[in-house]
């Protein structure tokens, strides 16, 4: 069996008693019955991922931010040179970027994967250079990676997240880096949804009006590309959730990006290792639908970190029914939103660790049976 297969076949379902045992113990614990709201499943969710209740504490975690370059920079649908990429990945490896800040309040380690940037990049400390091509090629044009390279790349996402739970990792969290990449995240979006690519297409890092109705052409030109070289189309360029679902390696590698196809792997390969991924923005969120397209229950281990303010990612969040913990209108990628909802996450494990139960505080508990049992 293949690297990818093998994965896939390694997920487990959510643990079952594990889950109910943390719905009871929710319910012994000093504060009135679901109080903590979204957290308490979030808890329970985390019991199940583990396998255990109380689910290990996340730490410590691992940002990995995978960094790839996009021939669709072509279009002209981000202001952005593609060079930031290359120099951004600097900045991440000098301890320089929102991300770097996020992580150390934190406490979270920083990764950088190049798993496609277009540039050499030089050997430094905290870089893994994983690179399966120079950037993706444009997607307005033909596929943007031949399905040799999109496969590697979620190899190198696979091999990143079993790396990291090697070393000690009790929670991975996604980041992303890659000038243009949100154009390919609609797109992704827009197949694996069936949402409408201007209901999904976004302002990324900022764009003028004129850019966006460019961006949004691009999208559609793409997927009507794409979808003539897919078993199943039908002709139109509507996106049909149907063809990404049952192909979505073949869609990944039509229109996705390298950091994309290494994110899905990461998420597969957390999935398959029972450790939770806390999910970033948008790039998350695209290369979360491939993972789930691929393995269902892959959904089940990751946690949305935030919700970016592109609305492709509350597309992507709805259809894999994950509720997003921070939301702060964020849009800047890297996993920064991510990384900021860490703490949320480790305090929905704290309270089934820590808090006492009504029994041991003696707390009166208006809901518990009485001695006789009515
Ligand atoms: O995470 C998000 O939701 C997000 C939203 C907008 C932009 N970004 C980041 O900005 C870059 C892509 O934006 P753009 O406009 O060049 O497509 C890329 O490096 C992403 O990490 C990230
Ligand atoms: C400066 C800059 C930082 C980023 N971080 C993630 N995406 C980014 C895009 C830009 C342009």
């Amino acid at each position: 069996m293949d690297l990818i297969a093998e994965t896939i076949a390694a997920i487990r379902p959510l643990d079952e008693t594990a889950m109910r045992a943390a719905r009871d113990r929710h319910d012994r614990l000093t504060k009135p019955r679901g109080s903590l709201g979204a957290l308490e499943e979030l808890g329970v969710r985390l019991s199940g991922v583990a396998g255990a209740c109380p689910p290990p504490l996340p730490a410590p975690a691992a940002v990995a931010v995978f960094a790839g370059d996009h021939g669709v920079h072509a279009q002209g649908v981000t202001p952005w040179p593609q060079e930031v990429t290359a120099q951004m990945v600097q900045n991440f490896l000098a301890g320089g970027a929102v991300v770097n800040a996020f992580a150390r309040q934190a406490g979270a380690e920083v990764t950088v994967v190049d798993v496609g940037v277009a540039t050499e990049l030089p050997p430094a400390p905290g870089l893994l250079v994983r690179k399966v091509a120079n950037g993706t090629a444009d997607i307005t044009q033909g596929p943007a990676m031949t399905a040799d390279e999109a496969r590697r790349a979620v190899e190198v996402g696979i091999e990143v997240a079993r790396d990291l739970v090697a070393a000690g990792n009790r929670c991975l969290i996604t980041g992303d880096m890659g000038i243009a990449n949100t154009t390919p995240s609609a797109a992704l979006i827009a197949a694996f949804t069936g949402r409408s690519v201007e209901g999904v297409t976004g302002y990324g890092t900022g764009i003028d009006d004129i850019t966006h109705a460019r961006k949004i052409k691009v999208v559609h030109t793409a997927l009507a590309r794409a979808r003539t070289e897919l078993p199943g189309h039908d002709g139109s360029d509507g996106a049909d959730p149907r063809v990404a679902s049952a192909e979505p390696l073949a869609v990944l590698a039509q229109i996705g990006g390298l950091e994309h196809a290494a994110i899905a792997g990461f998420i597969l390969g957390a999935a398959a290792q029972g450790v939770p991924v806390l999910l970033d923005g948008v790039i998350a969120g695209a290369a979360a639908l491939v993972a789930a397209a691929l393995a269902r229950g892959a959904r089940d281990y990751c946690v949305a970190g935030h919700r970016s303010a592109e609305p492709g990612h509350a597309a992507a969040l709805w259809f894999l029914e994950l509720r997003p913990l921070i939301d702060l209108e964020m849009r800047l990628g890297e996993g920064t939103g991510a990384v900021l909802a860490l703490p949320i996450v480790s305090s929905a494990v704290r309270v089934l660790h820590e808090v006492a139960t009504f029994d041991s505080a003696g707390v009166a508990d208006k809901d518990a049976a009485s001695p006789d049992g009515t």
